[in-house]
């Protein structure tokens, strides 16, 4: 038997086949999605008609996605606008409004789990209630990107899973339940949600006869796809920079730096998230005129702590912190400094800064991790690998370069097919341990002083 696994994150969409007993990858393809904070959800449908052959092989199907994004459709079924996509900033005085209207921070991570910033789904229905009340008057349902992919595959009407359920702000993970009266306060009255489907459950029929499971969030995905056991904290470096961790218990962290998502098995995933992620590299790239890995040998030819530069790697707005009008500082630069090498140098030390950041943050939500994972695009760079164990003050591993969000989905999808109360045990992948050089360990104290010094002194500009 064959499953097939969909990853519909930010940048494109992934396809991979695998034998459904084992995991074992027959197969896989990939295909761009447009840039941009919005997308029409047709292009997500049209790079998935991409891989429909590879599909039609599957005997059961599923989608993971990039969360929060909000799909409004009409009374027909038709999108009403396009997606405004996590990463979209624009509502940020509508999340401000929103966590005072409701009680603050503390009920939200109470009731929800979350405190709104721009990212969630919540703030985008207000956002386009008050901006665009025409499209909020003829929005009759409220889809995620996931959902609504799973729909168009052929599921029985809209479904979705805990796991994604849990980014909206109108669902409670601590009690397995919409909070419908949230949902409609944004909006100004209350839309059709998707059902929550139950990990594992069989939620439709493609037209091919596959099997579709409930997907899923492409962050839960991953934590499947990557089978994490407690003590693991992942750090994915996708277009977003995330830290996860399964719990046992729902988390609700009244700072709001700490998201406390439900995961795609019955249990939960606090995690942090960041707007700058693979795309700091991508940038630093351009601006020393390098390709990824140029990129990376630079970084790798600087000394530690980029002979004084300092990146701070606000450059699309800020989720964690909250700084959604942020943008990137270079800070330090001198006549002798101002080097190919140190640029590349302290781009790496940022984005893993960065990261180190949201360790801590779940950190002090309880979690302790005894292993950190490195995957995601970014964890590709060789000097991320190399530089990481350092700045995060840890031994990391790296499982081999694979797309573990579609093949959560693909796991899913088998687990739909066996019908079994636990998910397939597929087998661990291979994986490389990684241990700081003596001289970058020395470096990275002062490497993360500086890097705080200047995430502090620029909170106010
Ligand atoms: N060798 C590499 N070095 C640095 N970044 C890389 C490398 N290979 C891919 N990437 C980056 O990874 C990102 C895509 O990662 P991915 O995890 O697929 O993101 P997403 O899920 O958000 O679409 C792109 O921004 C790409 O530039
Ligand atoms: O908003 C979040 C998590 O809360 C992001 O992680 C999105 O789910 C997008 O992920 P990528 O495209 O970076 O994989």
């Amino acid at each position: 038997m064959l499953v097939a696994g969909i990853d519909s994150s930010t940048q494109s969409t992934k396809v991979v086949l695998c034998r459904a007993e084992d995991g074992r990858i027959v197969d896989q393809i990939s295909a761009p999605h447009p840039d941009g904070t919005e997308c029409h959800p047709r292009h997500w449908s049209d790079a998935l008609d991409q891989a429909r052959e590879l599909l039609e092989r599957a005997d059961a199907v599923a989608v993971a996605a990039q969360q929060h994004g909000m799909v409004a459709l009409d009374e027909g079924g038709e999108v009403v606008r396009p997606a405004l996509l996590w990463n979209d900033t624009r509502s940020a005085p509508q999340a401000r409004a929103l966590v005072d209207e409701l009680g603050g921070a503390k009920t939200w991570a109470e009731r929800t789990g979350l405190v709104p910033v721009a990212s969630f789904t919540v703030t985008k229905l207000r956002w386009m209630a008050e901006r665009e009340p025409d499209n909020a008057a003829r929005t009759a349902a409220v889809l995620l990107p996931h959902d609504w992919l799973t729909w168009r595959l052929g599921a029985a009407g809209h479904v979705t899973d805990r796991g994604d359920a849990s980014g909206t702000g109108y669902w409670s993970p601590a009690e397995g339940r919409y909070l419908p009266e949230i949902a409609a306060a944004a909006l100004g009255h209350e839309p059709g949600l998707p059902r929550v489907a139950a990990p594992g459950e069989t939620v439709g029929e493609t037209a091919w006869g596959a099997r579709i499971g409930p997907g899923t969030g492409d962050n839960m995905g991953a934590a499947l796809g990557l089978g994490l056991r407690a003590g693991d904290v992942v750090l994915s470096i996708g277009t977003s920079g995330t830290a996860y961790a399964v719990a046992d218990r729902p988390a609700g962290d009244p700072s709001g730096l700490v998201a406390g998502f439900a995961d795609a098995t019955g249990r939960f995933l606090p995690l942090v998230c960041t707007l700058n992620a693979a795309r700091v590299l991508t940038s630093a790239a351009a601006m020393v005129g390098a390709d990824l890995d140029e990129l990376s040998r630079l970084a790798l030819a600087a000394e530690p702590g980029a002979g004084g530069l300092t990146l701070l790697p606000y450059l699309d707005g800020e989720r964690t912190p909250d700084r959604p009008d942020a943008t990137g500082v270079l800070s330090g630069l001198t006549t002798s400094n101002a080097t190919r090498e140190n640029i590349a140098r302290a781009a790496v030390e940022a984005l893993l800064c960065s990261l180190a950041d949201a360790v801590d943050h779940l950190a002090a939500q309880g979690v302790r991790p005894r292993r950190t994972l490195l995957i995601g695009g970014g964890a590709r760079s060789a000097a991320v690998r190399a530089l990481a164990p350092a700045i995060l003050g840890t031994p990391v591993t790296v499982p081999e370069p694979a797309e573990y969000v579609a093949l959560g989905a693909a796991r899913q999808a088998a687990w739909a097919l066996a019908g079994t109360p636990e998910p397939p045990a597929w087998p661990d992948r291979p994986a490389s341990e990684h241990e700081a050089a003596p001289g970058d360990a020395a470096a990275a104290e002062s490497v993360r002083a500086r890097y705080g010094v200047l995430r502090d002194a620029t909170a106010t500009w």
